[in-house]
């Protein structure tokens, strides 16, 4: 089978190109002819390419930014999604896709289902959700998967960020009142590879349902407790990789102030891509190890 994959630099799209390979030929787009922030290039490129499926990695992730910069979020995140939502229709491609726990406010008191009413907080949840609407209405063959707190060995993300702050700082203070699952990068590509691969076999036997999907990794934690958790595992592992802070201190979410307000819960249910997938994510501390162990040394 041939893949359109978007997002390839990204943190879950690196990956996704290595996890992908053994399914078949992975098409990775430059960005002349792949730019989601001129969506109306983008009927012309899946023609051209008539793949299998389209794994769209790509978006726009910069949350606080994007509470200055909502029209280009929206773009990239919502109409550029539409656009190739209606070009996988039109190509009987498959779509898959991935979007974010920030389409909840975060005041459900349990972990949230798929079907839970969203009323998302930001800019980016905002158009992150417009985007899971619009592949929705387009009738596309599609797999929906909604991540949160993501993090990889290269990218933007808060592990390295503590890595690199941890290295500069004798103290760190960090939210404690918000609670999600930390995911590896790696553990969404593979999962995905499963998915698509049983969603193929599906497609061919002409049982396949369309759906979206909860997936984090297993286990839940604050951003504190990630943050502390990092640190621990970098001195219990990782002693080549230099730290001079102490304490993590644990502070309210009203203490750290940003641009983009954040939901005080990110928990996600995973039963429903278990049932369908047989996906069971690894724990989020075990996973956070293999990502360490593969980090190169010094300072990133
Ligand atoms: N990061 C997180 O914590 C979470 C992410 N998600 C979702 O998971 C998916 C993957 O996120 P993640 O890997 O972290 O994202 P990254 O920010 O790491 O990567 C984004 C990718 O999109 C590309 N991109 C950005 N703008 C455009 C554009 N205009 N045209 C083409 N490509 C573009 C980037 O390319 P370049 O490098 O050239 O800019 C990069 O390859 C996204 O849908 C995101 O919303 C969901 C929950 C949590
Ligand atoms: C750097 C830092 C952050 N924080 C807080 C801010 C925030 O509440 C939390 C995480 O910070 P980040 O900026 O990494 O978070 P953020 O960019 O909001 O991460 C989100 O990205 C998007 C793309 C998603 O889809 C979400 O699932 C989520 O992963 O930690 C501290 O409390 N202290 C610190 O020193
Ligand atoms: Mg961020």
């Amino acid at each position: 089978m041939r893949i359109l994959l978007t997002g390839a630099s990204g943190q879950v799209g690196w990956e996704l190109a290595r996890s992908l390979m053994p399914l078949g030929e992975v098409i990775v787009p430059a960005r002349e002819r792949c730019d989601l922030a001129r969506p109306e290039t983008l009927a012309a490129l899946v023609a051209e390419t008539g793949p299998t499926a389209i794994v769209n990695a790509a978006a726009y992730t910069a949350v606080d930014r994007a509470e200055s910069e909502e029209a280009l979020a929206r773009r990239i995140n919502a109409e550029a999604v539409a656009e190739l939502a209606a070009a996988a229709r039109r190509a009987g491609a498959l779509l898959v896709h991935y979007s974010t726990d920030y389409v909840f406010d975060g005041s459900k008191p349990a972990a949230y289902v798929e079907d839970d009413p969203v009323a998302p907080l930001n800019a980016y949840g905002r158009s992150k959700l417009a985007g899971e609407q619009a592949i929705a209405a387009s009738g596309c063959d599609h797999l929906i998967f909604r991540t949160t707190w993501v993090y990889a060995a290269r990218g933007a993300n808060f592990l390295l960020t503590m890595l690199r702050l941890g290295a500069e700082r004798d103290v760190l203070r960090v939210v404690a009142d918000q609670f999600g699952a930390p995911t590896w990068a790696r553990n969404i590509a593979d999962a995905s590879a499963l998915a698509l691969a049983q969603a193929v076999r599906e497609r061919a036997a002409g049982h396949f349902r369309s759906g979206l999907f909860h997936l984090a990794g297993g286990g839940e934690t604050s951003w504190h407790g990630f943050a502390e958790e990092i640190f621990a595992q970098v001195r219990a592992r990782r002693p080549d990789l230099a730290l001079r802070v102490g304490a993590v201190e644990a502070i309210p979410s009203t203490a750290y102030p940003t641009p983009a307000a954040r939901p005080l819960n990110s928990r996600l249910d995973q039963r429903a891509v278990a049932e369908r997938f047989g996906i069971v994510m690894p724990c989020w501390r075990a996973a956070l190890g293999r990502c360490l162990d593969e980090l190169g040394g010094g300072r990133r």
